[in-house]
């Protein structure tokens, strides 16, 4: 039987850190901030802003919710935009998606304050993220797949790391994450040939395909690391299943991340991260009470 990596323990050690700092941001009175703009009433995006309003009230993390008709215009949620960017206590935004189809997601990328932009929507974010330079955030659930494999102690350098899916949100974002930590990364999508092969060959496979168990026994192989980034509903089963056929890799993988409780669980955690550190960023060296913050500061990161 596969070892469970579960995410609550990750994402636990995540939300005690940003507890501490968002205690000494409210010293230097700053309150760390996360507006998250909703169109509609998707069931995931729900689903996600339920389990992100739990974890802000841990990590100290207010949320303001800012919620437009499924029928909304673009002036309407470009509007909504404008007025986060141009709010001072606002220090993180997060637009859900997919945006419904008449909407242009590009319009709201370009116009979003890329220091705010928490879980990577805008042209700068996915640029530092490519790069490496500048001082963007990676979309929360690549980071939450890399915190994952790092909390558990899996090794990345020089590993043969397989990803299954190249979406913007997380297949070639996380391959970039991947690549960075030293791993041999291949990038699988829908028309890759023998995709089975190219995943029994990794030592850690990635799948984030969106399809409920999309990979089955024939592209897993025994001693492997499975990380399993789906969220799909069965309507069958009535619960949420991953893209990885579980049974199958509880059978043959070394460890498995579940599904629920594992990678989704860890991507609101690094969200709340990504907004206390916008947060600090905010806290310049001449601001008032920046002296005491960064003296609190140095003692939270003795624990
Ligand atoms: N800009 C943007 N970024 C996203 O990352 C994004 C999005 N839009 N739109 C919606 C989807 C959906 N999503 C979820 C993440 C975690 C859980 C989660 O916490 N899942 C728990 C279970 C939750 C439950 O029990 O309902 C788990 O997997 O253990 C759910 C859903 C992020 N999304």
């Amino acid at each position: 039987m596969a070892e469970l990596l579960r995410g609550a323990p990750v994402a636990n050690a995540i939300i005690d850190s940003c507890a501490g700092r968002s205690r000494a941001l409210a010293d230097a009175g700053v309150a760390p901030t996360l507006a998250v703009v909703r169109v509609g009433e998707r069931p995931d995006d729900l689903s996600y802003e339920r389990g992100l309003l739990k974890r802000a009230e841990r990590a100290g993390v207010t949320v303001r919710r800012v919620v437009l008709a499924e029928d909304c215009s673009q002036a309407d949620l470009m509007r909504a935009v404008a007025d986060i960017n141009a709010d001072a206590s606002a220090h993180g935004c997060l637009v859900f998606r997919p945006l419904p189809a008449h909407l242009d997601e590009r319009a709201v990328a370009a116009a979003l304050a890329p220091s705010k932009d928490v879980d990577c929507l805008t042209p700068a974010s996915l640029a530092h993220v490519f790069s490496g330079a500048g001082a963007g955030f990676a979309p929360c659930t690549a980071e939450a797949v890399v915190r994952v494999l790092g909390h558990y102690g899996v090794p990345l350098a020089g590993a043969d790391v397989t990803v299954v899916g190249r979406s913007l949100v997380i297949g070639r974002p996380v391959a970039m994450l991947l690549q960075r930590a030293d791993a041999t990364v291949t990038m699988c999508h829908s028309k890759t040939a023998d995709l089975a092969r190219r995943c029994r060959e990794a030592d850690v496979l990635v799948v984030a395909v969106g399809h409920a168990r999309a990979i089955g026994a024939d592209a897993l192989r025994a001693g492997q690391v499975v990380v399993d980034v789906g969220i799909n509903w069965d309507d069958g089963a009535q619960r949420l299943v991953g893209d990885v056929d579980e049974r199958a890799a509880d059978a043959v993988a070394a460890t498995l991340t579940p599904v629920p409780g594992g990678v989704g669980a860890v991507t609101t955690a690094v969200l709340m991260d990504h907004v206390v550190t916008a947060a600090e960023r905010t806290v310049g060296p001449k601001a008032d009470g920046a002296g005491a913050y960064r003296a609190k500061r140095a003692q939270a990161s003795a624990f």
